[in-house]
């Protein structure tokens, strides 16, 4: 039976490897060198093997440690995944912040603009701080139960200091760029079909039987949202990213506030061809009504929210 030295060492150097794990896949600022951090790996996974009754879901050495499966489990949502209306045009943006200030008696509005990501949206649930289950958004009221393979991803934090008891955490699953055309060439070497774009070789990655195929395809997560909470209070989108970015999640840096629609039209306007100089692909811009109480009292029309909007860049031509 393992001693409580043993039980702290194991607990200090998971504490060691997630917290460089995070510096090293999300900052991309690593403090030690790769030798420093395989040889606390190493101990640790020592250490699990000697005193396999110790092993906990959230250790970093359980990250490829799903089955193969043959369908994945269906589940319901606590709280439904919305979807977003579009605007194609600063007319249509407009038209937003009309009903936007129309529902808000005139109250002044506070916009947040964040890049619209072009993956797929996640729901991760953390209980007491640890990872347990990854869903697909699915219908937006059923998601499929991916979490084998949602663990596989490096920026998603398998634990979470100063958690709340409960907490889902929403965002979208991406494959870069670069990882995309390293992906096709091998698949053309293979005699597979290519992917069509990031997006579904990122679904296809993500919806593998086998976890340890989605561990080879360098997928990555972009947290931006909540699903259901207990115990922590947040008041505002710009205050939850910062927070998320607390929890050590990887969110996207390029978000910005706005006092008017006019700004928000200039920053739309700008991403418009700057987005291709990014590592991995975006669709458009999503802006919010930033402040929490604002929304609520927005409120949604059936399954879109009346505090949000997605700005939808036309598809690129197709490279021929
Ligand atoms: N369907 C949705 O509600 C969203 C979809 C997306 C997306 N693909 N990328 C970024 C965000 C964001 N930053 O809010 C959202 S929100």
């Amino acid at each position: 039976m393992a001693s409580e030295t043993v039980v702290r060492k194991i607990e200090k150097l998971r504490k060691e490897i997630h917290y460089h794990s995070y510096l090293y896949y999300v900052k991309d600022q690593p403090e030690i060198t790769d030798y420093e951090f395989d040889k606390l790996y190493r101990e640790l996974v020592d250490l699990e093997k000697e005193y396999p009754e110790l092993i906990t879901s959230d250790s970093p050495t359980q990250r490829v440690g799903g089955k193969a499966t043959d369908d994945f489990d269906k589940v319901k949502f606590k709280k439904p995944m919305l979807s977003l209306s579009n605007a194609f045009n600063a007319e249509e943006l407009h038209d937003f912040h009309r009903r936007v200030t129309g529902g808000l008696g005139d109250a002044k509005v506070e916009y947040i603009t964040e890049l619209k990501i072009d993956g797929l949206s996640m729901n991760l649930v953390y209980e007491n701080g640890r990872f347990v289950q990854g869903l697909t958004r699915g219908d937006g009221k059923v998601g499929e139960d991916v979490t084998a393979n949602v663990k596989t991803i490096k920026t998603i934090p398998l634990f979470i200091e100063n958690a709340p008891k409960y907490m889902e955490v929403r965002g979208e699953v991406y494959m870069p760029r670069q990882s995309f055309i390293r992906l096709n060439k091998a698949r053309d070497e293979s005699g597979d079909m290519p992917f069509a774009n990031c997006r579904n070789a990122a679904a296809g990655s993500l919806r593998q039987l086998d976890p340890q195929v989605t561990a080879g395809r360098n997928l990555d997560f972009f947290a931006y949202g909540l699903g259901s909470i207990e115990g922590m209070e947040i008041t505002s989108q710009a205050q939850l990213l910062a927070q998320l970015e607390r929890f050590h999640f990887h969110v996207n840096p390029h978000y910005k506030k706005w006092n008017s629609i006019e700004e928000v039209i200039q920053e739309v306007n700008q991403w418009q061809d700057s987005r291709r100089t990014l590592e991995y692909d975006t669709d458009g811009l999503v802006i919010k009504v930033s402040d929490f109480a604002q929304q609520e009292r927005l409120g949604a029309t059936g399954k879109d929210p009346k505090w949000a909007i997605a700005y939808k860049y036309p598809p690129e031509e197709a490279v021929t």
